[in-house]
Parts: C-alpha cells; structure tokens; sequence
C-alpha cells in the first residue's frame, strides 16, 4: 500500500476549507501505487483522488504534470482533471508535503490484459500523443538514458544480491544503449509508464489514463516501447507477440509510425526494460522504514532483457513488414 505520509483528520479539514467541493463524506488510504501517496475522497458533490507528492516527483516539475492534465482533459482525453481551489490553485501543501486534488475516473484495470486491450491501448496513447502536440511547457525526461549510469551505480555494489550475474548483464547493457540510442526521433509530451494499473476499461472500452507523474517531453516511439514492455510480456519474461502486434497496429490506426521510428524500436525496448530495471532494483534495496508499500520486482525486467538483446527488427515486435 503506498501511502507514505498519514493525514489527520484536523490536517485534512484545515485543507479541504480551501476548496469548493462540498463536505466530506469519507476519506481513505489507496492500496495501489508506489510513488506518492493517495486517498479516495469523496465528499456531498462527489468523488476525488487526493495525491500528496512524495520522493521522486521534484516540486518544481508539478506544474508540468498539473498544466498537462488540464490540457489533455481540454482536448477530450479521459484522463484526471485537477480541482482548483476558490483562489484558483491547484497546488497546495498538505502535512509538509506538495498537494492536489483532481477527478476520480471510473474504471478498473486488466491484470491480465489481451490482444483487444492491448489495441485500444495504442490508439489510446496515440491519441495523447495527438492531444499533447500544442502543450507549451517542455520537461526532460530525467529518466532517459543519461539518468541509467548514476541509478545503476547507487545498485551496483547489490546486484548479483539480487539476481546472480545481474551488474555484469547490466554494464553491457549500459554500453550498448549509450553507444546506440536514437537521438531525433519525433518527440513531444509521452506518458512514459502507461503501465496496466494507469489504464482503466469499463467492459472492453478503455475508458481513462491515470498518473501522469513521469509524463515528460521524449520521443513517442519510447512511450510505445514502455507500453510493449508493461503490456506484452508476462512476469516470467514470457513474450506475447499477439499482443504487441495489436499495441502497435492500435497505435499505427491514428499515427503511423515513421521508418525511423521503426528502425529504433528494438534499443528502444531495450532501454525502457533498462530504465524499469533499474528504478526497481534501487527501491527494492531501499524500502524506507515503516513505509506501507511493496516494492516491485527487478527481476521481472532482466527477463525481459533477455528477449531485447536477441532482437532484430520491429518484426520481432509484432510489426508487419
Ligand atoms: N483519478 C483517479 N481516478 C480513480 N482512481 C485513481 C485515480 N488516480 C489514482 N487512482 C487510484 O490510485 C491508485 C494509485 O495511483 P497512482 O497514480 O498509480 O499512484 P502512484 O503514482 O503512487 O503509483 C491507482 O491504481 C488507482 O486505483
Ligand atoms: N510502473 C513502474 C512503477 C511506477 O508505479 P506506478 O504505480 O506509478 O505505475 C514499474 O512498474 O516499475
């Protein structure tokens, strides 16, 4: 269960009388998630997610994550829409930590997901690509390949604790993805962990994207290779190429990706199994005490790896020729 900093009841009252959003009915702690912690709000005029932010969302990056939230609802995406308070703030502070309230979407998300989950999946992202082109503000991706060297090394020493042979396999990773990765692939805002548990379906139709808290300005091609690594591959490293193929022909339904995009698209699986690896690997050797949260497996991601080294083409993905 994620929820790192606990709420008075005093604290929450005290914050809530900024807001316009009727009284509070019932307020509880959310199981899922790992980054920040949050609560089901639901008060007289309705249901809202409170997030306080916590370790790796930067406060100065809030306002991309916000701005970008209020942008893709403008346009019709079914994703959060941050509240603002009577002084129009949508930003607040909450027991020491930075705090907001945005919508609750209705859904649920597929544990196991199948080839038609995976298609409307793609025309999903496809479509927040679409919707993010005229977003005016720009933010790194701090966790691209730049960011791999430095985790790596906060973990190295570890490792092979964790899975034997893991350093070695993950210095010649490193080598490889910074000697190779694309540079000037068409790039603007991507989500960058579409995993299963941020998409939510009533019946089959999808029906919202959550958690937008590592959405930054990447290339778009890199957030189909998060997507095929989070969707298409079971725990065991097991890969489902039926299902990438219906991730990548949904996503091709309303943006057809170009050559060079396709051409990259094997580095790019790679470096996305790399980059989960890795955030995984240096939070499961880092639990913080006392904190209600179970960390997730590294492990999953080196068997992945495994099926990225060997592969040749975007047809290994699924991709027609
Ligand atoms: N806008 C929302 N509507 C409905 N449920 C939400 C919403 N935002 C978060 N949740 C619930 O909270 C859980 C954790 O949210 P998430 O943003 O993934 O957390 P974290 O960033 O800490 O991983 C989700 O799995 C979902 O159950
Ligand atoms: N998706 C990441 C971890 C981030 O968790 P989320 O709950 O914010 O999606 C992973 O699986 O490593």
């Amino acid at each position: 269960m994620a929820v790192y900093t606990e709420v008075s009841d005093a604290a929450l009252a005290d914050f809530l009388s900024a807001y316009a959003i009727g009284s509070l009915l019932s307020f509880k702690g959310i199981a899922e998630g790992v980054e920040n912690s949050n609560f089901f709000l639901h008060t007289t005029q309705g249901s809202y997610i409170l997030t306080l932010y916590e370790k790796r969302v930067r406060e100065q990056d809030l306002p991309f994550f916000i701005g970008l939230m209020e942008h893709l609802s403008a346009r019709g995406l079914a994703c959060p829409q941050p509240v603002r308070d009577r002084a129009g703030q949508a930003l607040g502070q909450l027991c020491g930590r930075p705090a907001a309230i945005v919508s609750f979407l209705e859904g649920v998300s597929v544990k196991t997901p199948g080839v038609e989950h995976c298609r409307a999946l793609g025309r999903a992202l496809a479509e927040l690509h679409a919707a993010g082109r005229d977003f005016p503000m720009v933010r790194e991706n701090n966790l691209s390949v730049s960011a791999w060297r430095p985790l790596f090394a906060q973990a190295e020493d570890q490792a092979d604790s964790v899975e034997p042979g893991l350093a070695a396999r993950t210095r010649s990773d490193l080598a490889v993805l910074e000697a190779h990765w694309p540079r000037n692939l068409p790039s603007g805002v991507i989500h960058a962990d579409l995993f299963t548990d941020n998409v939510f379906f009533i019946g089959d139709a999808l029906s919202g994207l959550i958690d937008f808290y590592f959405a930054c300005t990447d290339a778009f091609a890199y957030d189909l290779a998060v997507c095929l690594n989070a969707w298409c591959f079971e725990a065991d490293g097991t890969f489902h190429r039926d299902m990438a193929a219906g991730l990548i022909a949904g996503y091709e339904a309303v943006r057809p990706l170009e050559s060079a995009e396709v051409a990259a698209l094997p580095i790019l699986c790679r470096g996305a199994a790399l980059r989960f690896m890795l955030t995984r690997l240096v939070d499961w050797l880092n639990v913080p005490p006392g904190a209600l949260v179970k960390p997730k497996d590294p492990r999953e991601f080196d068997r992945r790896l495994t099926f990225h080294r060997q592969a040749r083409d975007a047809w290994d993905y699924g991709r027609p020729r």
